[in-house]
């Protein structure tokens, strides 16, 4: 046999495994139909998206993945095909801090697939309102940076809201130089916004001691000035390059090369436990000797693992502060239960931010 004929043969056998993923992807299509009948007659009009049951699905198929696709990319597959079905159901809107070509709109993909709509909202602000509308289904805003730290406003925006928290997203969030001069050499200003430039404030020490930066709104907005000016470069993803023509002029510059940022997806209530969830509360306490030591007792007695604590001016009186705190489990496990229930005796402000699945990732 030739090699010809050999490679004939093996795109034939990939031809009749097309017509059968084909075939079964449009029966799973209409499964998901048949769920959003059931669905309705149940009496749930509102909301077809169940955040919980599509974790387990990824979860399930990470465990009974053999390859030679990566799990990332096992995942990744089976989220379009989720997006999809879940079209099928219901198109939902979802909003993100924009502009497009943000990492946020990237989070916002990874979690719900493109099979949704997806619209870009001017602050962290708006996002809230919009869904709190029911303008938006869900949305999704930055929480916190591996190198720079919690993205305050967003803090600040759940004490005035009754939103809650439906899952979370992490990103490896990669910065590239970008601009339209062809080399670096020429640039004499630097546009980012406030994290990009932070996040990559040695390598621009080191490289561009003499540039000038300018915060901006967004790395896409960044993206968008430097593509209308000579001599300017921009610190922004390869989406917001790819969107204004830029060259990457250097890739990759941020400080830690684990930078990750994580994101809150939002929306009008919180899902039910899938087994390995996590809850955000933000509590407070009249200010006493050993008060936070005794508000955080009650984690401790009931063996609940914190991954977060962050203090925030609680806005109510002068150094009175707000406690964000993340931990593992979920608020209708009994353990959690038991322990939010002694917090919620020792707190002046106790409210339950949501419980969510922890991110596949
Ligand atoms: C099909 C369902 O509805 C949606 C689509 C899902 C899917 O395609 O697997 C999973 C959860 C929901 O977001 C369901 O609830 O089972």
């Amino acid at each position: 046999m030739t090699d010809q004929d050999k490679l004939r043969q093996v795109r034939d056998r990939i031809d009749a495994l097309d017509t059968d993923i084909l075939r079964l992807v449009n029966e799973r299509g209409r499964l998901a139909q048949d769920v959003a009948r059931i669905k309705r007659e149940a009496g749930e009009q509102a909301d077809f998206y169940r955040p919980e049951r599509e974790q387990q699905v990824l979860r399930r198929l990470q465990g009974l993945n053999q390859g030679p696709l990566s799990d990332e990319t096992v995942t990744r597959l089976f989220r379009e095909i989720m997006s999809a079905c879940l079209a099928l159901q219901q198109p939902l809107r979802i909003g993100f801090l924009g502009p497009e070509g943000t990492f946020t709109q990237a989070a916002a993909i990874k979690q719900f697939g493109h099979e949704v709509q997806l619209q870009p909202l001017a602050s962290i602000d708006t996002v809230f309102k919009e869904v709190e509308s029911g303008d938006m289904h869900y949305g999704v805003v930055p929480v916190e940076n591996s190198t720079e730290g919690v993205v305050n406003h967003t803090l600040d925006c759940f004490l005035n809201s009754p939103l809650q928290i439906v899952g979370e997203v992490e990103l490896r969030i990669q910065h590239h130089l970008v601009s339209r001069e062809p080399s670096a050499k020429t640039i004499k200003r630097v546009y980012s916004h406030p994290q990009g430039l932070a996040q990559c404030r040695t390598w621009l020490d080191v490289n561009l001691p003499t540039a000038e930066r300018v915060t901006v709104s967004s790395t896409a907005e960044a993206a968008r000035l430097a593509a209308s000016e000579t001599s300017a470069a921009a610190i922004a993803s390869e989406a917001a390059a790819e969107m204004y023509d830029l060259h990457l002029l250097v890739e990759g510059i941020e400080d830690n090369s684990g930078n990750t940022t994580r994101f809150l997806v939002i929306g009008r209530q919180s899902p039910p436990p899938t087994g390995d969830d996590k809850t955000s509360l933000v509590v407070s306490r009249i200010d006493q000797p050993g008060g936070l030591v005794r508000l955080l007792q009650p984690l401790s007695d009931h063996g609940i693992n914190m991954t977060r604590l962050d203090a925030r001016p609680s806005k109510q009186g002068v150094w009175e502060y707000a406690f964000f705190i993340d931990l593992l489990g979920h608020a209708d496990d009994d353990r959690v239960r038991g322990a939010l229930d002694a917090m919620r005796e020792q707190a002046s402000l106790f409210r339950v931010l949501g419980s969510y699945p922890r991110v596949a990732r």
